[in-house]
């Protein structure tokens, strides 16, 4: 993969892909630093993540609409609330934010036609437009581009982990991912060393972390997933308790005879930290709630894990379904970890299923 390179399938998607993630994550890295930290929040309020969401669905879609003008999005958000007079206040703060991003200063690599620079400023209808260009319904065949804005909400909210999300789907294969994570540290080995990396795996041309800084000018790390003892593998794993069903993991763990703790990571970010090999095994199983996994919460993340090596399934096994609307609607559960270990996380999921099913007896 080449970021700079037009002769490469999917080069002029992959560089502009990188630069609305990167200006997302400026974004919500403001909206951080002067909601969260600065305003007085009562323990539940959502509203900064909300306009953090809102305005980089907006700058990411203009970004998109502006050179794939025919390019269908299923992205999370849609502007339905902003339309109507209660959701005034929140609307303004959102086409201010997303018009302050879209005009910020040109980055190096970055070109005026592209639809980012100064003068740049979109209309409130303009923007509430493109956040609604998030509303196809997905599907089987041509092209399509998923969108997370902010992944891993609660983890945004406790100044810890999320990621901005962007994958390019074709007939149904994902192509391209890109996934910014502004918390995450450059260096696993150095955690309070510097934070901010942007991920990108582009089919058939491999997995990379470059800096949130300075993507494309700046290094750019290939990842590769390492091979892993049972001692060495550990899991990484939903924060949520409410999302992935962590007392089955422990099961699967002893199965296997992993030995380290497992570590607990917000969003996508999971993804990033499996392919630069800081842990051995993503598994996130469902907690019976009925909940069906949303496809902009996976798309990236699996090119990511295939081109650094790996495999993603389905608990069972069986391949990510991204071709039945905006769901994974008949996978059950995720697996991803490099291509040896993942026969056996199988078998020890099917295994840890079997003893549960039994226990119900
Ligand atoms: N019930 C249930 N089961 C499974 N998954 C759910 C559920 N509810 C939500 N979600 C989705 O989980 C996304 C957050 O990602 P993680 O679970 O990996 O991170 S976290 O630890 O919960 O923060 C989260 O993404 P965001 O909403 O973008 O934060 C949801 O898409
Ligand atoms: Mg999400």
């Amino acid at each position: 993969m080449a970021a700079n390179d037009t002769a490469h399938p999917y080069a002029a998607e992959t560089q502009i892909a990188i630069a609305a993630v990167r200006r997302a994550c400026v974004l919500t890295a403001s909206v951080f630093n002067k909601l969260v930290k600065q305003e007085t929040l009562t323990k539940d309020d959502k509203s900064p993540v909300t306009v953090g969401d809102f305005a980089a669905q907006a700058v990411i879609n203009t970004i998109l609409d502006r050179t794939f003008p025919d390019d269908p999005i299923v992205g999370e958000e849609d502007a339905t609330d902003l339309r109507i007079e209660s959701g005034r206040a929140l609307r303004d703060r959102i086409v201010e934010l997303a018009n302050d991003t879209l005009s910020a200063d040109l980055q190096p690599g970055e070109k005026e036609e592209w639809g980012l620079g100064p003068n740049h400023g979109r209309t409130v209808d303009q923007l509430l437009d493109a956040i609604d260009r998030g509303n196809y319904d997905g599907g089987r065949t041509g092209r399509m581009w998923t969108l997370d804005p902010i992944d891993g909400t609660k983890g945004f909210l406790r100044g810890e982990q999320y990621a901005v999300c962007l994958a390019l789907l074709v007939d149904a294969r994902v192509e391209l991912g890109v996934i910014g994570c502004p918390n995450l540290p450059v260096a696993a080995s150095n955690p309070s060393g510097p934070r901010g990396c942007i991920f990108v795996a582009v089919r058939g041309q491999g997995a990379y972390q470059l800096l949130l800084d300075n993507p494309l000018g700046g290094e750019r790390t290939k990842l590769t997933i390492p091979t892993f003892t049972a001692e060495s593998l550990n899991f990484l794993e939903s924060v949520e308790k409410a999302h992935a069903k962590l007392s089955f993991n422990e099961r699967v763990s002893q199965i296997l005879g992993v030995t380290r703790a497992p570590t607990r990571i917000d969003s996508q970010a999971k993804y990033c930290a499996l392919a630069r090999g800081d842990g051995g095994v993503y598994l996130r199983m469902p907690v019976g709630s009925g909940y069906k996994e949303k496809i902009w919460d996976h798309a990236a993340g699996s090119i990511l894990v295939e081109e650094a090596g790996g495999v993603i399934s389905d608990g069972r096994g069986e391949p990510l379904d991204f071709s039945l609307g905006r769901t994974l609607g008949e996978n059950y559960g995720i697996v991803a970890c490099g291509k040896d270990v993942h026969p056996k996380v199988i078998a020890a999921v099917k295994q840890a299923k079997a003893e549960e099913a039994q226990s119900q007896l």
